[in-house]
């Protein structure tokens, strides 16, 4: 019977690296069902891993053979087992920091389990606990298991799970079908938490549809308010810190197959992951890299959609959509981001209209936000990252402060929490703070917090990144009215700024002035043609500041950059900031010594983020540098790659790229998000699994196949010469 069995099993037609919900879901369930030696299987999987009393059935191990071999395996007895024998640090990863045997039975299908192969070393243990966990997930009790999915090659494994698995495990929509979910804030510092949504006063329909949610589930306990029309007044965000909220975003309608009702339905949407649960400006441009390339336009069109939302409603592309960040926004890729889109979706109905919307919207933000004072900079004609706010943010981790705020708690004689908030309500004066947190605010609206490079100047920096994205804008939207909108696009009223009046036209050459003017001004105040790079300009001082970033490739990114300030770049700038694992954000010149007193900050070395290394292998191929692209998307990969296989899976929001080890691990303000999962990664994190996407595009099949058996540049660039190749 068991080979008869054995015998159709084998026929079953079943990709062995299909995505878990094929693999462990119904289809897989019914052959199984059908199966009667499970208990048979699971006896004999643990009897050899735990030492228990062996089967009367002689078992012995399987000789490796040429067909593809694959596993009998009792879910929970096995994963108990090998939890228990080789997670010894208790963290429910299999990691190089685990010192069990590294070395596990299981039986194979070909003998009903009886005889046994081995499964050995850290990756393949650990691969082995993420399916498990899966399986687990899908209720599935006993289940074939191909080895394939044990000894995957790891490169085609991440990108397999970030296609499959990673994107819909951040992909978010605000309705009544989760606002459980989304509502949920890990920053949420209230002694109540609770999902609360606040609505903008010009989208009735939406208030509407949730205040109908919250009374059909009141279990729920969803909170439903108005926003201000004022929505940005920093004394009115500050008070909204007692109730923060998400705030909502666009939907659109639906006709609900069950009742043939007309319905709203929430947009979906990718989060970037761990402590952050809502939509990003930037981390959302980054994703879309990723996305498009793995054939998800829906989702990146929805979150442009978003975005004009959000400009419509809030006047500016948020920070992210809780009531906490409405002052503030994020650096700005919309113009981009869109075309991107439009490029993919430009045969389908609505195309165009799509682009004129986000176009209209780009123009609004870049001249209510980007060209308005207090960021514009009248004197130099550049702009800074400068929002509006009161008080100490509330969204950071409790310590975040301490250092900056005990001695005026002492001062006052208080204690910290209640010096908080009488400075918080304006009780307590204290100009230097407020100086402080003005920077603060900026910090974090440029994306960068923190660094010692924008610390307590942030709001007076003309950055080479905020200027070199604007030129975009400027050349973006140039491009777009000349090439799709016949050289004249009318603003209606709903888009127009102060002084425009409704119907008035943009054409494109007075967008291509705004970019000259602006390279103009980059040349004058931020390059340095001794130093061969691009530094950040102290509309205070009137001095660039001197600090090496990585941004000062983005007027690469950005085609700001002549040809020959691009060779200057990469001939003097580029050696400074390439590590072991990619490029770092900054040099550790720049940063200077850290230590109790001064600790690291995120955004300095040596620490690497994905958007530096994007933006950076674009600029690089955008002035014919592929080969330092290349390079550089290899380090990146390989570190990535390495930290997954030796850890458990494990994809986070940056890295120390100049640790080979174990680049993972972050010991800067918050941590690191994304390592802290049961069994299996199920989310990575959204800009790195971007980068990794796209990075894998940059790469040559060679370099593909040295990556999959753990090559390191190095070794791969002596082997490579040492072939003359
Ligand atoms: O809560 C602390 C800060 O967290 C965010 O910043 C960091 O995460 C973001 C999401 O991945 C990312 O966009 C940003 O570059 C990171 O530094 C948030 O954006 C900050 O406003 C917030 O204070
Ligand atoms: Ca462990």
């Amino acid at each position: 019977m068991g080979s008869r069995l054995q015998r159709s099993s084998t026929n079953e037609h079943r990709d062995p690296l299909a995505a878990a919900h094929i693999y462990y879901g119904d289809s897989h369930k019914k052959a199984s069902r059908v199966r009667t030696w499970s208990t048979q299987v699971g006896s004999a999987a643990t009897t050899t891993n735990t030492g228990a009393k062996l089967p009367t059935r002689r078992s012995s191990h399987d000789e490796q053979t040429l067909q593809p071999r694959r596993f009998l395996v009792d879910v929970n007895k096995t994963l108990t087992s090998l939890l228990s024998r080789e997670d010894t640090d208790g963290n429910c990863q299999i990691t190089i920091d685990d010192d069990g045997p590294k070395v596990f039975s299981l039986g194979t299908a070909a003998s009903n389990g009886i005889n046994k192969a081995d499964i050995r070393g850290t990756y393949m243990l650990s691969n082995l606990l993420q399916e498990l966990t899966l399986a687990q997930d899908y209720g599935r009790n006993v289940i074939y298991l191909d080895e394939a999915r044990l000894n995957e090659n790891p490169v085609n494994r991440l990108e397999r799970l970030i296609r499959d698995h990673f994107w819909d495990g951040l992909t978010r929509r605000i309705d009544g079908s989760n606002i459980a979910k989304v509502g949920r804030d890990p920053k949420d510092w209230t002694s109540d938490p609770r999902p609360r949504i606040y609505v903008p006063r010009g989208a009735p329909e939406q208030y509407d549809y949730y205040t109908r949610i919250a009374k059909e589930s009141p279990d729920m306990r969803l909170d439903v308010q108005w926003l201000n029309e004022e929505c940005d007044d920093p004394a009115y965000v500050r008070d909204l810190n007692a109730a923060p909220g998400l705030l909502a975003v666009a939907m659109e309608e639906y006709v609900d197959p069950k009742t043939g009702n007309t319905d709203l339905r929430g947009l979906p949407f990718v989060v970037p992951g761990g402590r952050f649960n809502e939509l990003y400006g930037w981390d959302s441009y980054m994703e879309s890299l990723g996305l498009l390339i793995n054939g998800r336009v829906d989702l990146v069109k929805s979150m442009v959609q978003h975005f004009c939302f959000c400009i419509k409603h809030y006047g500016k592309i948020l920070n992210a959509n809780r009531t906490y960040y409405l002052c503030r926004t994020q650096p700005p890729f919309l113009s981009d981001m869109a075309l991107r889109v439009y490029d993919r979706i430009k045969f389908e109905p609505g195309a165009l209209d799509f682009l004129r919307q986000a176009i209209l919207a780009a123009i609004k933000e870049y001249h209510n936000i980007w060209m308005s004072e207090p960021r514009y900079d009248p004197e130099s004609g550049l702009t800074r990252y400068r929002p509006g706010g009161i008080g100490v943010p509330p969204e950071t981790e409790a310590s975040h402060f301490v250092h900056v705020l005990d001695p005026y708690a002492k001062k006052h004689g208080m204690t910290f929490e209640s010096f908080v908030q009488a400075y918080n309500s304006g009780e307590i004066k204290e100009p230097v703070l407020d100086d402080y947190f003005l920077h603060d605010r900026a910090v974090r609206e440029s994306g960068h917090d923190t660094s010692y490079r924008l610390e307590r100047i942030a709001a007076s920096l003309a950055t080479v990144d905020l200027n070199a994205l604007l030129y975009k804008y400027e050349q973006d939207i140039a491009r777009t009215i000349r090439g799709h909108f016949g050289d004249s696009l009318v603003i209606p009223a709903e888009f127009c700024t102060k002084g425009q009046v409704p119907g008035h036209v943009e054409s494109s050459a007075v967008w291509d002035r705004r970019s000259k003017r602006r390279r103009a001004l980059m040349d004058k105040y931020m390059w340095d043609e001794e130093q061969g790079m691009y530094f950040d300009y102290n509309t205070v001082t009137k001095k660039h500041t001197g600090y090496e970033s990585a941004t000062t490739f983005w007027p690469m990114w950005s085609g700001v950059a002549t040809p020959r300030q691009a060779a200057i770049l990469v001939a003097k700038a580029l050696p400074k900031f390439e590590a072991f694992g990619g490029l770092v954000s900054g040099t550790e010149k720049s940063r200077g010594p850290v230590g109790l007193e001064r600790p690291n900050r995120q955004w300095d070395y040596p620490f690497g983020w994905a958007p530096q290394q994007i933006l950076a292998w674009v600029g690089l191929q955008r002035y014919g540098y592929e080969a330092e692209a290349q390079r550089l998307a290899y380090r990146w990969i390989y570190m990535i790659c390495k930290a997954f296989v030796d850890f458990n899976g494990v994809v986070v929001e940056k890295y120390d790229v100049t640790r080979p080890i174990d680049p993972h691990k972050v010991e800067a303000e918050y941590g690191n998000q994304g390592s802290d999962f049961k069994g299996v990664p199920r989310e990575g994190f959204g800009w790195v699994n971007a980068s990794y996407i796209y990075g894998l595009t940059l790469i040559n099949a060679h370099q593909k196949r040295a990556l999959g058996a753990l090559t390191t540049y190095d070794t791969f660039l002596k082997a490579t010469e040492a072939l003359g190749l």
